[in-house]
Protein backbone atom coordinates (compact mmCIF):
# COMPACT_ATOMS: atom_id res chain seq x y z
CA UNK A 1 0.00 0.00 0.00
CA UNK A 2 1.32 3.58 -0.77
CA UNK A 3 0.37 7.08 0.08
CA UNK A 4 -1.30 8.49 -3.41
CA UNK A 5 -0.61 11.42 -2.92
CA UNK A 6 2.94 13.51 -4.20
CA UNK A 7 2.37 15.41 -1.13
CA UNK A 8 2.81 11.99 1.00
CA UNK A 9 5.11 10.86 -0.97
CA UNK A 10 8.12 11.70 0.97
CA UNK A 11 6.27 9.91 4.13
CA UNK A 12 5.77 6.92 2.31
CA UNK A 13 9.59 5.89 1.85
CA UNK A 14 9.37 7.13 5.66
CA UNK A 15 6.69 4.83 6.31
CA UNK A 16 8.06 1.88 4.66
CA UNK A 17 11.68 2.13 5.70
CA UNK A 18 10.27 2.57 9.40
CA UNK A 19 8.37 -0.56 9.18
CA UNK A 20 11.49 -2.89 7.67
CA UNK A 21 13.45 -1.08 10.37
CA UNK A 22 11.04 -2.77 12.71
CA UNK A 23 10.67 -5.86 11.09
CA UNK A 24 14.42 -6.37 10.64
CA UNK A 25 15.16 -5.89 14.35
CA UNK A 26 11.73 -8.49 14.81
CA UNK A 27 10.14 -6.16 17.01
CA UNK A 28 6.49 -6.67 16.86
CA UNK A 29 5.01 -2.74 16.39
CA UNK A 30 1.32 -1.59 16.86
CA UNK A 31 -1.29 -4.01 17.92
CA UNK A 32 1.56 -6.76 17.45
CA UNK A 33 1.50 -8.33 20.61
CA UNK A 34 -2.10 -10.19 20.96
CA UNK A 35 -3.05 -13.03 23.22
CA UNK A 36 -5.61 -14.69 23.89
CA UNK A 37 -6.34 -14.72 20.29
CA UNK A 38 -8.28 -17.95 20.26
CA UNK A 39 -8.87 -17.77 16.66
CA UNK A 40 -11.19 -15.47 14.35
CA UNK A 41 -13.98 -14.08 16.17
CA UNK A 42 -17.02 -11.85 14.66
CA UNK A 43 -17.67 -10.49 17.53
CA UNK A 44 -21.51 -11.22 17.10
CA UNK A 45 -21.31 -8.64 15.04
CA UNK A 46 -24.38 -6.65 13.56
CA UNK A 47 -24.33 -5.25 10.75
CA UNK A 48 -26.66 -2.01 9.74
CA UNK A 49 -28.21 -2.18 6.15
CA UNK A 50 -30.56 1.39 5.33
CA UNK A 51 -34.17 0.29 5.17
CA UNK A 52 -34.49 4.13 3.76
CA UNK A 53 -32.51 6.96 2.65
CA UNK A 54 -34.01 8.28 6.03
CA UNK A 55 -31.98 5.81 8.56
CA UNK A 56 -28.51 7.46 7.18
CA UNK A 57 -29.78 11.26 8.28
CA UNK A 58 -27.51 11.84 11.79
CA UNK A 59 -27.52 15.60 12.32
CA UNK A 60 -23.99 16.82 12.62
CA UNK A 61 -24.06 20.53 14.58
CA UNK A 62 -20.99 21.15 15.55
CA UNK A 63 -20.49 23.05 12.15
CA UNK A 64 -17.44 20.35 10.83
CA UNK A 65 -17.40 19.30 6.99
CA UNK A 66 -17.51 15.66 7.83
CA UNK A 67 -20.23 14.24 6.16
CA UNK A 68 -21.33 10.77 5.31
CA UNK A 69 -20.07 9.97 1.84
CA UNK A 70 -18.19 13.02 1.70
CA UNK A 71 -14.93 11.20 1.05
CA UNK A 72 -15.87 8.69 -1.46
CA UNK A 73 -13.07 7.06 -3.22
CA UNK A 74 -13.16 7.04 -6.97
CA UNK A 75 -16.39 7.41 -8.37
CA UNK A 76 -18.10 5.06 -5.93
CA UNK A 77 -21.67 4.56 -4.99
CA UNK A 78 -22.02 4.53 -1.76
CA UNK A 79 -24.57 4.09 0.77
CA UNK A 80 -24.16 3.47 4.66
CA UNK A 81 -23.66 0.09 6.14
CA UNK A 82 -23.75 -1.74 2.58
CA UNK A 83 -20.80 0.26 0.30
CA UNK A 84 -19.69 -0.88 -2.97
CA UNK A 85 -16.23 0.47 -4.49
CA UNK A 86 -14.10 0.88 -7.07
CA UNK A 87 -12.34 -2.04 -6.25
CA UNK A 88 -15.07 -4.17 -6.57
CA UNK A 89 -14.96 -5.41 -2.65
CA UNK A 90 -18.82 -4.52 -1.20
CA UNK A 91 -18.40 -3.90 2.25
CA UNK A 92 -20.72 -3.77 5.47
CA UNK A 93 -20.20 -0.95 8.39
CA UNK A 94 -20.54 -2.29 11.85
CA UNK A 95 -22.96 0.31 13.62
CA UNK A 96 -22.21 1.21 16.82
CA UNK A 97 -26.02 2.32 17.68
CA UNK A 98 -28.77 -0.10 17.57
CA UNK A 99 -30.92 0.82 14.86
CA UNK A 100 -34.05 -0.83 16.58
CA UNK A 101 -36.37 1.23 19.33
CA UNK A 102 -34.53 0.79 22.67
CA UNK A 103 -34.78 -2.86 23.64
CA UNK A 104 -34.00 -4.56 26.69
CA UNK A 105 -30.88 -2.99 28.04
CA UNK A 106 -29.22 -5.42 30.63
CA UNK A 107 -28.02 -3.53 33.42
CA UNK A 108 -26.21 -4.30 36.72
CA UNK A 109 -27.67 -3.44 39.63
CA UNK A 110 -29.31 0.04 39.88
CA UNK A 111 -27.50 0.91 43.10
CA UNK A 112 -24.43 0.24 41.90
CA UNK A 113 -24.88 1.96 38.62
CA UNK A 114 -26.63 5.02 40.88
CA UNK A 115 -23.94 5.24 42.97
CA UNK A 116 -20.89 5.17 39.94
CA UNK A 117 -23.00 8.14 38.11
CA UNK A 118 -23.57 10.10 41.59
CA UNK A 119 -19.05 9.42 41.83
CA UNK A 120 -19.14 10.89 38.32
CA UNK A 121 -20.89 13.68 39.07
CA UNK A 122 -18.69 14.63 42.06
CA UNK A 123 -15.53 14.34 39.62
CA UNK A 124 -17.01 15.92 37.22
CA UNK A 125 -17.04 19.09 39.75
CA UNK A 126 -13.69 18.27 40.79
CA UNK A 127 -11.63 16.74 37.82
CA UNK A 128 -9.06 14.04 39.19
CA UNK A 129 -6.01 13.80 37.53
CA UNK A 130 -2.79 11.47 38.54
CA UNK A 131 -0.07 10.79 36.43
CA UNK A 132 0.31 6.94 36.42
CA UNK A 133 3.87 7.32 34.97
CA UNK A 134 6.23 9.37 34.15
CA UNK A 135 4.72 10.96 30.63
CA UNK A 136 1.44 8.50 31.49
CA UNK A 137 -1.30 10.48 32.76
CA UNK A 138 -5.10 9.36 33.36
CA UNK A 139 -7.86 12.62 33.40
CA UNK A 140 -10.91 11.03 34.90
CA UNK A 141 -14.45 12.16 33.85
CA UNK A 142 -12.55 14.50 31.57
CA UNK A 143 -15.55 14.11 28.45
CA UNK A 144 -18.90 15.34 29.63
CA UNK A 145 -21.66 13.40 29.52
CA UNK A 146 -22.97 15.81 26.64
CA UNK A 147 -19.54 15.71 24.71
CA UNK A 148 -20.09 11.70 25.15
CA UNK A 149 -23.25 11.53 23.62
CA UNK A 150 -22.22 13.73 20.88
CA UNK A 151 -18.86 12.18 19.64
CA UNK A 152 -21.02 8.49 19.82
CA UNK A 153 -23.64 9.84 17.67
CA UNK A 154 -20.70 10.96 14.92
CA UNK A 155 -18.67 7.58 15.18
CA UNK A 156 -22.18 6.33 14.62
CA UNK A 157 -22.69 8.27 11.24
CA UNK A 158 -19.12 8.08 10.32
CA UNK A 159 -18.91 3.97 10.85
CA UNK A 160 -21.74 2.83 8.93
CA UNK A 161 -20.51 5.43 6.43
CA UNK A 162 -17.34 5.05 3.70
CA UNK A 163 -14.59 3.81 5.36
CA UNK A 164 -16.64 2.98 8.27
CA UNK A 165 -16.32 -0.21 11.53
CA UNK A 166 -14.77 -3.27 9.85
CA UNK A 167 -13.31 -6.20 11.44
CA UNK A 168 -9.58 -5.58 10.70
CA UNK A 169 -7.67 -8.58 10.49
CA UNK A 170 -4.02 -9.85 10.09
CA UNK A 171 -2.05 -11.44 6.80
CA UNK A 172 -2.73 -14.82 7.88
CA UNK A 173 -6.25 -14.46 8.39
CA UNK A 174 -6.28 -14.15 12.50
CA UNK A 175 -8.93 -11.27 13.01
CA UNK A 176 -8.64 -8.62 15.94
CA UNK A 177 -11.30 -8.85 18.52
CA UNK A 178 -12.59 -5.63 17.98
CA UNK A 179 -14.29 -3.45 15.38
CA UNK A 180 -12.15 -0.57 14.20
CA UNK A 181 -12.78 2.55 11.63
CA UNK A 182 -9.82 5.17 10.87
CA UNK A 183 -10.03 8.86 10.69
CA UNK A 184 -7.75 10.89 9.09
CA UNK A 185 -5.12 8.26 7.55
CA UNK A 186 -5.86 4.51 7.70
CA UNK A 187 -3.71 1.77 9.69
CA UNK A 188 -2.99 -0.83 8.00
CA UNK A 189 -2.64 -3.80 10.70
CA UNK A 190 -1.75 -6.17 7.61
CA UNK A 191 1.46 -4.02 6.86
CA UNK A 192 1.34 -1.99 10.30
CA UNK A 193 1.56 1.45 7.52
CA UNK A 194 -0.58 4.56 7.94
CA UNK A 195 -1.97 4.81 4.36
CA UNK A 196 -4.50 7.19 2.77
CA UNK A 197 -6.37 4.21 1.50
CA UNK A 198 -7.73 1.57 2.91
CA UNK A 199 -6.64 -1.83 1.03
CA UNK A 200 -9.77 -3.84 2.50
CA UNK A 201 -12.20 -1.86 0.16
CA UNK A 202 -9.90 1.21 -1.54
CA UNK A 203 -12.32 3.51 0.83
CA UNK A 204 -10.04 6.69 1.60
CA UNK A 205 -10.86 7.71 5.78
CA UNK A 206 -13.06 10.47 6.73
CA UNK A 207 -11.35 13.58 8.34
CA UNK A 208 -11.45 14.07 11.91
CA UNK A 209 -14.03 15.87 13.01
CA UNK A 210 -12.81 19.68 14.53
CA UNK A 211 -15.12 18.68 18.21
CA UNK A 212 -13.00 15.64 18.42
CA UNK A 213 -9.41 17.91 17.91
CA UNK A 214 -10.77 20.94 20.67
CA UNK A 215 -10.78 17.86 23.77
CA UNK A 216 -7.77 16.35 22.38
CA UNK A 217 -6.22 19.86 22.92
CA UNK A 218 -8.37 20.58 26.01
CA UNK A 219 -6.99 17.35 27.63
CA UNK A 220 -3.32 17.93 26.90
CA UNK A 221 -3.75 21.43 27.70
CA UNK A 222 -5.29 20.35 31.50
CA UNK A 223 -2.63 17.90 31.75
CA UNK A 224 0.04 21.22 31.35
CA UNK A 225 -1.44 22.54 33.94
CA UNK A 226 -1.42 19.63 35.91
CA UNK A 227 2.14 19.73 35.45
CA UNK A 228 2.75 23.41 35.74
CA UNK A 229 1.37 22.22 39.46
CA UNK A 230 3.18 19.23 40.32
CA UNK A 231 6.43 20.77 38.84
CA UNK A 232 6.55 24.46 39.13
CA UNK A 233 10.34 24.89 39.14
CA UNK A 234 9.95 23.25 35.86
CA UNK A 235 11.23 24.93 32.35
CA UNK A 236 8.73 23.72 30.08
CA UNK A 237 5.95 21.11 31.02
CA UNK A 238 6.61 20.00 27.06
CA UNK A 239 9.87 18.41 28.67
CA UNK A 240 7.43 15.35 30.46
CA UNK A 241 4.18 15.36 28.21
CA UNK A 242 4.97 17.16 24.40
CA UNK A 243 2.00 19.28 22.87
CA UNK A 244 1.16 17.39 19.65
CA UNK A 245 -1.73 17.85 17.01
CA UNK A 246 -3.57 14.88 16.13
CA UNK A 247 -3.58 14.12 12.28
CA UNK A 248 -4.85 10.30 12.71
CA UNK A 249 -6.91 8.61 14.95
CA UNK A 250 -8.27 5.23 15.36
CA UNK A 251 -11.44 4.32 16.80
CA UNK A 252 -12.20 1.36 18.21
CA UNK A 253 -15.40 -0.61 19.03
CA UNK A 254 -15.43 -3.51 21.56
CA UNK A 255 -18.42 -5.99 22.22
CA UNK A 256 -18.46 -7.76 25.55
CA UNK A 257 -15.58 -10.09 24.63
CA UNK A 258 -13.49 -7.58 22.84
CA UNK A 259 -9.86 -6.73 23.91
CA UNK A 260 -6.80 -6.48 23.00
CA UNK A 261 -3.57 -7.63 23.41
CA UNK A 262 -0.20 -6.02 25.30
CA UNK A 263 1.22 -3.94 22.56
CA UNK A 264 3.18 -0.58 21.56
CA UNK A 265 1.82 2.13 19.05
CA UNK A 266 4.84 2.50 17.38
CA UNK A 267 3.89 2.99 13.88
CA UNK A 268 3.58 7.12 13.41
CA UNK A 269 6.84 8.39 11.67
CA UNK A 270 10.18 7.94 13.57
CA UNK A 271 9.94 11.90 14.24
CA UNK A 272 6.40 11.68 15.40
CA UNK A 273 8.17 8.53 17.95
CA UNK A 274 11.34 10.49 18.88
CA UNK A 275 10.18 13.65 19.71
CA UNK A 276 7.77 11.32 22.30
CA UNK A 277 4.82 12.77 20.72
CA UNK A 278 1.43 11.59 22.69
CA UNK A 279 -1.35 9.13 22.23
CA UNK A 280 -4.54 10.87 23.61
CA UNK A 281 -7.19 8.25 24.33
CA UNK A 282 -11.01 8.86 24.92
CA UNK A 283 -13.41 6.09 26.04
CA UNK A 284 -17.01 5.49 26.09
CA UNK A 285 -19.60 3.54 26.81
CA UNK A 286 -18.82 0.46 29.00
CA UNK A 287 -15.65 0.29 31.34
CA UNK A 288 -12.51 -1.50 30.65
CA UNK A 289 -9.16 -2.64 32.38
CA UNK A 290 -6.83 -1.25 30.83
CA UNK A 291 -2.89 -2.52 31.59
CA UNK A 292 0.38 -1.01 31.00
CA UNK A 293 3.55 -2.25 31.19
CA UNK A 294 7.35 -1.16 30.44
CA UNK A 295 7.70 -5.10 28.99
CA UNK A 296 5.79 -7.39 27.55
CA UNK A 297 5.37 -9.05 30.49
CA UNK A 298 1.65 -9.32 30.91
CA UNK A 299 1.87 -10.63 34.61
CA UNK A 300 3.56 -8.01 35.28
CA UNK A 301 1.99 -5.46 33.95
CA UNK A 302 -0.53 -2.59 36.01
CA UNK A 303 -3.89 -2.23 35.84
CA UNK A 304 -6.30 0.20 36.07
CA UNK A 305 -10.42 0.68 35.33
CA UNK A 306 -11.27 3.02 32.09
CA UNK A 307 -14.63 4.46 32.69
CA UNK A 308 -16.52 6.46 30.27
CA UNK A 309 -15.85 9.65 30.06
CA UNK A 310 -11.66 8.81 31.25
CA UNK A 311 -8.83 10.24 29.03
CA UNK A 312 -5.41 8.68 29.28
CA UNK A 313 -2.42 10.27 27.37
CA UNK A 314 0.97 8.64 27.13
CA UNK A 315 3.86 10.69 25.59
CA UNK A 316 7.04 12.17 26.94
CA UNK A 317 9.04 8.97 28.60
CA UNK A 318 5.98 6.57 28.26
CA UNK A 319 5.07 7.05 24.88
CA UNK A 320 6.53 3.05 24.33
CA UNK A 321 4.54 2.05 27.20
CA UNK A 322 3.07 -1.52 26.52
CA UNK A 323 -0.46 -1.21 26.79
CA UNK A 324 -3.54 -3.36 25.98
CA UNK A 325 -7.10 -4.26 26.85
CA UNK A 326 -8.16 -7.53 28.37
CA UNK A 327 -11.52 -7.06 29.80
CA UNK A 328 -14.87 -5.03 28.96
CA UNK A 329 -17.08 -4.91 31.75
CA UNK A 330 -20.92 -5.40 30.55
CA UNK A 331 -23.82 -3.08 31.24
CA UNK A 332 -21.30 -0.15 33.03
CA UNK A 333 -21.95 2.33 30.27
CA UNK A 334 -23.86 5.32 31.65
CA UNK A 335 -27.59 4.93 31.70
CA UNK A 336 -28.04 8.55 29.85
CA UNK A 337 -25.89 7.53 27.50
CA UNK A 338 -27.37 4.75 26.39
CA UNK A 339 -30.75 6.17 26.56
CA UNK A 340 -29.68 9.18 24.00
CA UNK A 341 -27.60 7.44 21.56
CA UNK A 342 -28.87 3.66 21.81
CA UNK A 343 -25.10 2.57 21.67
CA UNK A 344 -25.05 -1.35 21.40
CA UNK A 345 -23.53 -2.99 24.56
CA UNK A 346 -19.75 -2.17 24.34
CA UNK A 347 -16.62 0.16 24.78
CA UNK A 348 -15.70 2.97 22.12
CA UNK A 349 -12.19 3.95 22.16
CA UNK A 350 -10.86 6.69 20.06
CA UNK A 351 -6.63 6.96 19.81
CA UNK A 352 -5.34 10.51 18.62
CA UNK A 353 -1.87 10.42 16.98
CA UNK A 354 0.16 12.68 15.15
CA UNK A 355 1.95 10.84 12.12
O1 LIG B 1 -8.94 0.67 23.75
C1 LIG B 1 -7.99 1.16 24.31
O2 LIG B 1 -8.06 1.73 25.40
C2 LIG B 1 -6.61 1.08 23.69
C3 LIG B 1 -6.61 1.08 22.19
C4 LIG B 1 -5.24 0.99 21.66
O3 LIG B 1 -4.32 0.75 22.36
C5 LIG B 1 -4.99 1.20 20.24
O4 LIG B 1 -5.94 1.43 19.46
O5 LIG B 1 -3.82 1.18 19.85
FE1 LIG C 1 -2.44 1.12 21.38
Amino acid sequence: MEYRTNQCASLTSKANRYSSEQRASGQRGHRGGYRNQGGLSNQNAQYWKPKSPKDCETPLSYGDTTSIGSVRPHSAVSLPGHVQYALGKDISCFDICRVEKKGPVKLNSSLFRKNRERRNELAKSCPQIKELRPGMILLKSFISEANQVEIVKRCRTLGVGVGGFYQPGYSDGRKLRLQMMCLGKNWEPQTRLYTDIRSIDGAKPPSIPNMFRTLVEEAIQASHVYYEAKHPKIHSVEEILPRMSPDLCIVNFYTDSGKLGLHQDRDESPESIEKALPIVSFSIGDSADFEYSENRDVDSAASIVLESGDVIIFGGKSRLIFHGVPKIHSGTAPEQLLEETNLRPGRLNLTFRQY
